[in-house]
């Protein structure tokens, strides 16, 4: 069976911009951008997971998240559970830990970056609110 992984993702929001950084090559879907997140471990709520995975990545601290979207999405060689929330209350200041490329990002500018196919719905959904 395909390996199946369920994964926290943050859109961090500040005014109209998000917060992408793009993934290391090696990694799957390399080269192209994400939200920020990692996967949810054992005995973990998504909301732990995603503060964890969003300290350890770009070193800000959650103060709250609110739910915003659930997609299910086969790639060929895994399947993805993600849960996502947006992230609009933090504190520090938004880097990368990891060594990913990085930036802030105007919402109707998020067309002009590659994402993974899983993401397509996410972009739509930001700008159509
Ligand atoms: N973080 C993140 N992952 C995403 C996004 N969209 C998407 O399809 N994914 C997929 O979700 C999975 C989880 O990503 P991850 O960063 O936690 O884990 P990884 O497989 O890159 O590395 P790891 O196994 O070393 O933890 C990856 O397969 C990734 O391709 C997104 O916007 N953000
Ligand atoms: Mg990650």
């Amino acid at each position: 069976m395909k390996k199946q992984v369920h994964v926290a993702v943050g859109v961090i929001k500040k005014a109209n911009l998000i917060f992408i950084a793009k993934r290391h090559d090696e990694q799957h879907q390399g080269g192209k951008w994400e939200f920020p997140g990692g996967k949810v471990e054992a005995g973990e709520t998504v909301t732990q997971a995603l503060a964890r995975e969003l300290n350890e990545e770009i070193g800000i601290e959650v103060k709250s998240s609110t739910p915003f979207l659930e997609i299910h999405h086969d790639y060929p060689d895994k399947s993805v559970h993600l849960d996502i929330h947006l992230v609009e209350e933090f504190d520090g200041q938004a880097r990368h830990l990891e060594g990913q490329d990085h930036k802030w990002v105007a919402i109707s500018d998020l067309n002009n970056y590659e994402f993974p196919a899983a993401n397509v719905v996410i972009i739509e959904k930001l700008q159509t609110n």
